[in-house]
């Protein structure tokens, strides 16, 4: 499998320092009206580590990562993406990721090579490097065989894959995912999991990603984050946070992790209450449940 990891590397002196780290946020804030939803959040993710953000509906994971994306401005603290200031260098930062955001954006009228290939010019992909970029980021998420079919007659599982071929069509050195296995049947949440795996040992690219899901945070994460009410409330490996609790409780698992820290469960979110077999039709269902109007 190729994929390829950008040409742009930070080239003034402050990029470079703060090059080590892929994501640096220091005391970001985000509120929508009266709701705190990010609250002097400080965060690092390291170059080429596979991050969670963990943590229940209405943490504030999605505004922390819509803040880092450069979607939404940063009204109060920073944000650097290797080592590019998001509020000043906002489209050097956009050239470093990819972003499969939890809404649907994929097009059902479309075929999956036809979307993949519609990303490739929005990311200013070279005209002639086009066609065998799409072909290696569909090849890299399996869906070489059904590339020519209609993205409408795919799986829920297929179509997430192909949300990541659209973010991996421009070779970004971080990746972002927001909840990338929400409604998903735990086959295809392994299969999507796995693709992102390969991609990650292939390339070293780095890979934030959010979710509700304790046991995918424990399996593919390298590090993790508790997040709730806007504020980080606890951060290290999956192993450190559950050895840090080993004293009071037996065999804790992440979830009693967070209760500890949080005061409460996770709630909503665990293998069982996942819908099997979703098609298109669920996938967008599924996802309009989850968007907010803003
Ligand atoms: N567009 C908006 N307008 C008003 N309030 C919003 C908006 N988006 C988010 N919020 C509020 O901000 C807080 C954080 O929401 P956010 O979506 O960042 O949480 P989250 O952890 O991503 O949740 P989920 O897992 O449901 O996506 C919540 O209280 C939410 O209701």
């Amino acid at each position: 499998m190729t994929v390829r990891l950008p040409e742009n590397p930070p080239t003034d002196e402050a990029a470079a320092e703060g090059a080590a780290a892929a994501v640096r946020c220091s005391g970001l804030e985000y509120a929508f009206g009266a709701t705190r939803a990010v609250d002097n959040l400080d965060l690092t993710v390291r170059t080429g580590e596979v991050f969670g953000l963990l943590g229940p509906n209405g943490a504030g994971k999605t505004t922390a990562i819509r803040a880092i994306t450069t979607l939404l401005p940063v009204p109060a603290g920073m944000v650097t993406v290797f080592g590019h200031d998001t509020a000043r260098d906002r489209m050097a930062v956009r050239r470093l990721l990819g972003y499969v955001p939890q809404q649907l954006s994929a097009d059902g009228g479309l075929t999956g090579r036809e979307n993949v290939s519609l990303f490739a010019r929005v990311y200013d992909v070279p005209r002639r490097e086009r066609a065998p970029r799409v072909a290696e980021a569909l090849e890299a998420v399996a869906l070489t065989e059904a590339a020519d079919r209609l993205a409408g007659t795919y799986s829920g599982g297929m179509i997430r894959r192909l949300e990541l071929a659209q973010a991996l069509v421009s070779a970004p050195r971080l990746l972002i995912l927001d909840e990338p296995t929400i409604g998903l049947d735990p086959i295809a949440r392994t299969s999507v999991w796995d693709r992102i795996d390969e991609i990650r040992q292939a390339t070293g690219m780095t890979v934030l990603v959010t979710t509700h899901y304790m046991d995918e945070a424990e399996q593919y994460c390298d590090r993790v984050a508790l997040m709730h009410r806007g504020r980080i409330r606890a951060l290290g490996t999956p192993e450190q946070l559950k050895a840090d609790l080993a004293g009071e409780l037996e065999a804790p698992t992440l979830e009693d992790v967070f209760r500890h820290h949080a005061g409460q469960g996770l709630h909503g979110g665990s293998s069982a209450d996942s819908s099997d077999g979703e098609d298109f039709r669920d996938v967008r269902r599924t996802r309009r449940t989850a968007t907010r109007v803003g």
